[in-house]
């Protein structure tokens, strides 16, 4: 088994350019089996997850050629609207499809969506939106099995800003009969960046960003190509890996006017962050400070995405910080693997408590899911000593080659 291993303890300093969006890439990837023709993606990361997403969208049938990071995706020939078990259960945005393929084909069979464990996940608000657009869906034996002779148009009130069931209403509503409207939908820029490359093909989707969507009915849509947006989790990730090793960096392309709130606790924490037109310039050589209390929260909010990645940089600041975990149940699992390296972590229930230390120190760790495993490469980085990281599989649903962009910034990381 593959594991990273991290010679840490001394501050970053280098650049790196920002890959792109997986939470854009996804549902979109997801997006293109609307369209009877071709679409030409740019920008796509080479993560495991757009593999995932990438044989499944073969196993239905369509045809996909990838160079670099541009796919070009063929989805006329997809003839079997259905996600294979062992695919689907390995991510969690093989949910998505159940919204397209019910557009496009008007079935659809979906195995229960995997990806890591952070918390129950459940996907009712997917199912009873659906319903209210007048889809029949079954569940039982592990799969959802879901008809519908035409969608039609509805007005879908979510009781809590769903991502995903934002993102399944949406591609669900493209070609359905009459206008939906969605309301107390999430607003994450990558829902933006999902109706931008649907308005492009020949959608009529307008308030995307605000908690209110509404989507017109059309009867089909054209060939399109389109460049996705850069990841803002990924440049939050190497933001805090320079507070916590008190480093200077570079990220190139960041995406800085979606992490308003990333920034500004960036800024708390000590580091000065100055936006230039190529991205954004981090100096964070004096950046010790706790924040007295961090809460996540949908978009606007702080991301749960970045919860762990901030708490393993709170680890060497002085003194108390307080994080509230407000939108997953089960999302502290990597402050077990931080106290290994020598971190104060106290959890009970939502909250997380962190009594910032002056060091930590080299260990073997594992990853229990992907955010917690690029937490622990910042830990590692900041340690003094060795730290061998395992479960590296995970870091790879979301981070291109996280070790290449880590040694880009000045750290001493490998995989072996
Ligand atoms: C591929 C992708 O884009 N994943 C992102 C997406 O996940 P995902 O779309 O799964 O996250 P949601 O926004 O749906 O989940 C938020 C909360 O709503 C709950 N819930 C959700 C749906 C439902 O039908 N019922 C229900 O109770 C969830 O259990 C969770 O507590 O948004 C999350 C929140 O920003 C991010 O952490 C994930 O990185
Ligand atoms: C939780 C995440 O992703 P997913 O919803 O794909 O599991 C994430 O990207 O941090």
């Amino acid at each position: 088994m593959a594991c990273i291993e991290i010679y840490g303890g001394h501050p970053l300093d280098g650049e790196v350019v920002i890959q792109g969006s997986k939470n854009a890439a996804l549902p979109i990837l997801a997006g293109v089996v609307l369209h009877r023709g071709t679409t030409v993606l740019h920008n796509c990361p080479r993560i495991s997850d757009v593999m995932h997403m990438i044989k499944i969208l073969e196993e239905m049938g369509c045809s996909v050629s990838q160079s670099g990071n541009t796919l070009c995706i063929d989805a006329k020939g997809l003839n079997k609207p259905c996600v294979p078990e062992e695919l689907g259960e390995k991510m969690r945005c093989s949910v998505i499809f159940l919204g397209a393929l019910l557009g496009r084909e008007g079935r659809a069979e979906i195995p229960y969506p995997g990806g890591c464990t952070i918390g129950e996940r459940p996907i009712d608000m997917h199912v009873d939106a659906l319903h209210q657009m007048r889809a029949e869906i079954q569940e039982g034996c592990g799969c959802l099995a879901g008809k519908s002779s035409r969608l039609c148009g509805s007005r879908i009130s979510l009781r809590f800003p769903s991502v995903g069931a934002t993102e399944n209403v949406i591609l669900a509503a493209v070609l359905a009969e009459g206008t939906t409207e969605i309301r107390g939908g999430a607003r994450e820029p990558e829902i933006i960046e999902l109706c931008r490359f649907l308005n492009g093909m020949g959608a009529k989707i307008r308030g995307a960003g605000t908690e209110r969507i509404r989507i017109d009915g059309v009867r089909e849509l054209s060939d399109s190509e389109f460049v996705l947006m850069p990841d803002r989790i990924v440049t939050g990730t190497y933001l805090m890996a320079a507070i916590a090793s008190r480093g200077r960096c570079m990220l190139r392309e960041a995406p800085q006017e979606q992490m308003e709130n990333v920034i500004s606790a960036a800024e708390r924490m000590g580091a000065r962050i100055e936006r230039m037109p190529e991205g954004m310039r981090v100096d964070a050589r004096a950046a010790a400070k706790a924040l007295p209390m961090l809460r996540t929260a949908p978009h606007p909010g702080f991301p749960t995405d970045l919860q762990s990645q901030v708490m393993a940089a709170l680890c060497l600041a002085d003194g108390e910080s307080r994080i509230q975990e407000s939108v997953f149940e089960a999302r502290f699992r990597t402050a077990g693997e931080l106290a290994k390296m020598g971190a104060d972590i106290s959890i009970c229930g939502q909250e997380a408590r962190i009594q910032g230390t002056v060091r930590l120190h080299g260990e073997t760790v594992a990853a229990p899911e992907l955010r917690g495993g690029a937490a622990l490469v910042i830990a590692g980085a900041a340690a003094e000593g060795r730290t061998r990281i395992e479960g590296c599989h995970y870091i790879q649903r979301g981070y291109e080659d996280i070790c290449r962009d880590m040694r880009a910034l000045g750290a001493d990381i490998r995989m072996i």
